[in-house]
């Protein structure tokens, strides 16, 4: 009876301050989640990834507009390089913080910059624990960014898996207002011959969904089947742990292009076409036949901007 009483005089009210506390604090430094905002972003700034727009739009916005989400939001980003993986993470990251606030409350973290030596993986583990549990439990709408997922180690991977289920709260501290993300080239290659097949039929980009030609089910045979990818030892898929995976195509000259003029803009450069052409003809196109795909998709295109001569 008095452990009842307990319960509902102290621990009840205890609960409902902190709560209220850090309502209080997410009004602060949170922007008002908006669902058109998000969508007028993802249209404006995030080329040739109709597929993770739409994810992305839907789990965002769905999740941060549950006041009470059961789980983290876990997605998982897949695609060749510098195709809008990380640029994604930060339009997510610019609509849900007020400006300058994604500075701390968005951590990133490199397998092999912030983890390089096998050895010391038992003391990564442990920082890795305490980064997380203290981030969150001071700011519950934290959000962690993993790049080069592929390269994880296990072990870390099994740190990360703890905080990702539907327990209301570990060791005092619920995770479920927090946002993860992973980023990984795993499942690349796969993304990119599905696409290229389907543009050899002679089909729409914009046609191609998830489940195109065993698009998903591919990309999960090629996660586990990489013996290298930390993903393969772990049980993160097995336990359905993450809500999305998000196939990120590989990009043609027109996004290029559209890459290109975003750069001139950012840069203030007056917008120039034919200056934004020759650099998209300049970067690298595979297959080598038909040259369709940009080999870095985006990536180096701010430095052949400013190393191409202007007219
Ligand atoms: N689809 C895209 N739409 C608009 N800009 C893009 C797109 N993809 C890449 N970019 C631009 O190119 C830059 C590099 O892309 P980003 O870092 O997002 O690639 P990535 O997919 O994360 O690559 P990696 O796997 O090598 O880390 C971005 O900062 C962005 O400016």
């Amino acid at each position: 009876m008095q452990a009842g009483i307990y319960f509902v005089f102290l621990v009840l009210p205890t609960a409902y301050i902190f709560d209220r506390l850090f309502q209080e604090e997410e009004d602060v430094l949170l922007e008002p989640f908006d669902y058109e905002r998000l969508k007028t972003d993802l249209k404006n700034s995030l080329y040739g990834q109709h597929i993770a727009s739409e994810v992305v739009l839907k789990a965002v916005s769905g999740f941060m507009t549950d006041k009470r989400p059961s789980k983290p939001l876990v997605l998982s980003f897949h695609g060749g390089t510098g195709v809008g993986k990380n640029h994604v993470s930060n339009i997510i990251a610019r609509n849900i913080y007020k400006k300058g606030e994604n500075m701390k409350h968005v951590h990133v973290f490199m397998s092999e910059h912030h983890f390089p030596h096998k050895e010391q993986v038992e003391t990564y583990k442990t920082q890795l624990k305490q980064w997380i549990r203290g981030n969150v439990s001071s700011f519950p709408r934290s959000m962690f960014v993993f790049d080069e997922m592929d390269k994880m180690n296990p072990g870390l991977i099994d740190v990360i898996k703890h905080y990702l289920g539907y327990y209301p709260q570990l060791d005092g501290v619920s995770f479920r207002k927090a946002i993860f993300i992973f980023l990984s080239n795993a499942g690349g290659n796969v993304i990119n011959k599905v696409v290229l097949g389907s543009r050899r039929d002679g089909e729409e980009r914009e046609q191609l969904q998830m489940n195109s030609r065993d698009m998903e089910t591919n990309i999960f045979k090629d996660v586990f089947g990489d013996r290298n990818s930390g993903f393969w030892h772990s049980t993160l898929i097995d336990a359905h742990l993450i809500d999305h995976f998000i196939p990120f195509l590989p990009l043609e000259y027109r996004h290029v292009h559209q890459c290109v003029l975003a750069e001139m803009a950012a840069l203030n450069i007056t917008a120039n076409d034919g200056l934004a052409d020759r650099v998209a003809r300049d970067m690298p196109y595979f297959p080598p036949e038909e040259k369709i795909f940009s080999v870095k998709g985006c990536k180096s295109v701010k430095q052949k901007l400013l190393h191409t001569e202007r007219d």
